[in-house]
């Protein structure tokens, strides 16, 4: 047992019961977190890591049940015994999360600033004029130059990488103990998409924050995890330091993986820069 893990996932098992049917999307998936540490889950579409992360918060798809069984410790919470309102809470306290398109969970028709000082209402945290104060505080610290009038527009307004600065900032305003980005970037230029990653990181830096980075790119799990583990058909086929999947992959799975990077400068380098050498910086 890892006494000083944030997350604790011992043999998850995940059932989706569907019109009399079941099907397993997750099988004996057992890993931790250490706190202030970075985990990258990486698979192809279809591999389960949505369903993971869902068995993981307790929130289900719509119209879907899912049995799951296992243990799941959280900040100290036992996730899979919690219900309802201490769910949620626990939720709420210990986890930030950043979805792959922030549209999603931002209200169309609120000011995005508005937004962010919602969440912070929410929490209980600050009264109006301080949360009016911060949200525009977090705006700037999330790289918005004139956050007094950005602040003023809706989610549609903005662009997606906006939209996911955004995001990142509202995940990360209570300064949760973990946060979960869920394919953060996929729908982002490349460009776009590594200044968004560097905010991430800077933002966890900043917080404190423990990290699960939900990913089918294992190039960006490598850049920016200092952990991966890989899954296939709801099954974890590798797992370790960054250094050591992408250095000597065991699995053949992780080494089509690997060998699929694109790379700009002809065959694949052999081998892609830890986040301790300074890929981060
Ligand atoms: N709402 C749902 N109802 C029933 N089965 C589902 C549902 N969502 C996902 N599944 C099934 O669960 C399995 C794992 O899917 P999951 O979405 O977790 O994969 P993923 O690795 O997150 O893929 P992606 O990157 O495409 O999101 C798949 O076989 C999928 O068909």
């Amino acid at each position: 047992m890892n006494t000083n893990a944030i997350l604790e996932v011992r043999d998850l098992t995940t059932t989706v019961l569907r019109h009399g049917t079941e099907r397993t999307v997750v099988e004996g998936v057992t890993f931790s977190l250490t706190r202030g540490r970075s985990l990258g889950i990486v698979g192809e579409s279809g591999a389960g890591k949505s369903m993971l992360i869902r068995s993981i918060l307790g929130v289900h798809p719509p119209g879907v049940t899912l049995r799951v069984t296992g243990s799941v410790t959280l900040d100290g919470h036992d996730m899979l015994a919690l219900r309802g309102r201490e769910r949620r809470r626990a939720l709420a306290t210990s986890v930030g999360m950043i979805h792959q398109d922030p549209l999603r969970s931002l209200n169309p028709t609120i000011r995005v600033g508005d937004q962010l000082t919602e969440t912070l209402a929410f929490a209980g945290t600050a009264t109006r004029r301080e949360r009016s104060r911060r949200g525009i505080e977090l705006m700037r610290s999330v790289g918005f130059r004139s956050a007094e009038s950005e602040s003023r527009r809706y989610p549609h307004e903005l662009s997606g990488g906006q939209r996911q600065r955004i995001g990142i900032g509202a995940a990360a305003l209570t300064e949760p103990a973990l946060l979960i980005g869920d394919e953060p970037t996929t729908a982002l230029d490349v460009t776009v998409q590594k200044r968004v990653l560097d905010l991430l990181h800077d933002t966890r830096l900043r917080t404190g924050s423990s990290m699960l980075l939900v990913t089918h790119d294992l190039g960006v799990a490598a850049e920016r995890c200092d952990e991966i583990i890989v899954m296939r058909n709801g099954r974890i086929v590798e797992a370790g330091h960054t250094s050591e999947v992408i250095e000597a992959p065991q699995h053949p799975y992780t080494r089509s993986l690997l060998d699929s990077i694109p790379r700009l400068d002809g065959p694949r380098l052999r081998r892609l820069r830890t986040p301790q050498e300074g890929a981060l910086s």
